[in-house]
């Protein structure tokens, strides 16, 4: 690949692995490029009679393997390259998985924290009228991501609905139970990654009561915090976008999963917790046996790989590290658990929650838990025995996994089917 944008350097990770495979290059380059990107703005009333107008995509970026599936995140900094290049990776994260699905994502280029509830809304459902005819419960399935939730999920279906005049539940997950969500969707992203980590444990060299580090205090960060905790490892260090904390006795994680339900930041509970507040970067290189990001992409770069001490790496953020990083970690026998395979457990339990929608019969938290196991084990190991066997990162293994899946797919459909000529 030959520039150094995000969706280059994701690439990176294809090419690498079509050399472990025997694969046709007209697969390798209809995966090169997105199926379908619209971009819009989207033009809202705001509270006090204004109109503002808001940057908005959505990428169906493959649908080999069924519909397109992936989050919608409203972020100030969201680039059209940075949906696609997360569209990508939902296309490999669902392969890794082996769910019915091909990858999509969206997004808005706005600040949620600087809108009202009432504007919020108006943003959520303006999404909806725009991306109408690209989503649908067969075409694309949206979810939520960074900075959107549960109740956003519920107007935007709700929106859904009124256009095409029929309950489609099955449009979105993530939705509020009330309305066709599923249970045990709020901590799945969470879940999937402690189960990968408490089933590889042996193999990754975690003590069942190891010390952890994570960067990001939302949905991801906040369950991982809590279900590790519950386990027995130590939570010593958190971050959220405005500074870290570190307390290496371990901190208290329900009394700051509160403070931050009541609008708190993480630094302004350092003093109850008795701990530190440190340079946000600084929580990277604590001495923590297992590092979670849970924040944004290019996190952990060429920069600061180096200084990292935890043995484990768990991605539950999308490409929090980059290839460049990748091999000094590598070269400092840091595992790296991978985002297409570690942070897999939400849309897995998005996937229950369409099954159960277009069924229209719900399943207990018990049901879920054990499917979500299930395949976390099982695809958790497929990669794992890949790795070993062919002596490749943990990263090169989940790609050449999920795109071995893909070829396959690609294959069935016949390769004339998007080439012309
Ligand atoms: N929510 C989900 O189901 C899934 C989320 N992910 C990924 O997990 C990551 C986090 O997503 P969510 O937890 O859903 O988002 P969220 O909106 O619930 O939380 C994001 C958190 O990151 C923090 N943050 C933002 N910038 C930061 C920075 N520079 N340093 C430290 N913290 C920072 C925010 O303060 C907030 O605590 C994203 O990469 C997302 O794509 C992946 C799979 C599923
Ligand atoms: O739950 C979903 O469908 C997608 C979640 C997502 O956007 C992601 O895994 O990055």
């Amino acid at each position: 690949m030959s520039g150094d944008s995000l969706l280059d350097r994701a690439l990176v990770r294809l090419e690498e692995a079509a050399g472990h495979l025997q694969i046709d290059q007209d697969v390798i380059e209809k995966l090169k490029y997105p199926r379908e990107t619209t971009k819009t703005r989207l033009l809202i009333r705001m509270d006090d009679g204004s109109r503002k107008s808001f940057q908005a995509w959505r990428c169906r970026y493959d649908d080999t393997r069924g519909p397109t599936k992936g989050g919608i995140r409203f972020h100030p900094h969201s680039t059209m390259e940075e949906v696609e290049t997360l569209a990508f990776w939902m296309t490999f994260k669902c392969a890794v998985m082996n769910l019915p699905y091909g990858g999509g994502k969206g997004a808005v280029q706005v600040d949620p924290h600087s809108l009202s509830k009432s504007e919020l809304e108006r943003l959520s459902r303006a999404y909806v009228q725009a991306f109408a005819s690209t989503i649908g419960p067969d075409r694309d399935i949206p979810a939520p991501d960074v900075y959107t939730n549960a109740m956003i999920m519920g107007w935007m279906a709700d929106e859904y609905s009124q256009i095409t005049g029929q309950v489609s539940p099955a449009v979105i997950t993530g939705k509020p139970i009330s309305l066709g969500g599923s249970l045990g969707r709020n901590d799945a992203t969470a879940r999937g990654g402690f189960y990968l980590v408490r089933n590889l444990a042996s193999e990754l060299g975690l003590d069942r009561d190891h010390t952890v580090a994570i960067q990001g205090f939302g949905n991801a960060g906040q369950y991982y915090a809590r279900l590790a905790a519950s386990d027995r490892n130590t939570v010593i260090a958190v971050s959220d976008s405005a500074g870290a904390i570190y307390r290496p006795g371990g901190l208290d994680v329900e009394a700051l999963i509160a403070g931050k339900s009541s609008g708190r930041r993480l630094i302004d509970m350092a003093a109850d917790q008795g701990a530190h507040a440190i340079d946000a970067e600084e929580l990277l290189s604590v001495e923590a046996d297992l590092l979670v990001p849970a924040a944004l992409e290019d996190m952990i770069t060429a920069d600061n790989a180096a200084r990292i001490k935890a043995k484990v790496i768990l991605e539950l953020a999308n490409g929090p590290v980059t290839p460049g990083a990748d091999k000094i970690l590598n070269d400092h026998g840091v595992v790296v658990l991978p985002d297409i395979l570690a942070n897999a457990g939400g849309v897995t339990v998005s996937y229950f929650e369409w099954v159960q929608n277009r069924q229209g019969f719900y399943w207990d938290l018990e049901e879920i838990h054990s499917r979500l196991l299930k395949i976390v084990e099982r695809e958790g190991r497929a990669v794992w025995s890949i790795a070993k066997e062919r002596g490749v990162s943990v990263r090169s293994a989940a790609y050449i996994h999920a795109l071995d899946r893909l070829a396959t797919a690609i294959e069935a459909h016949g390769t004339q089917s998007f080439f012309a000529g």
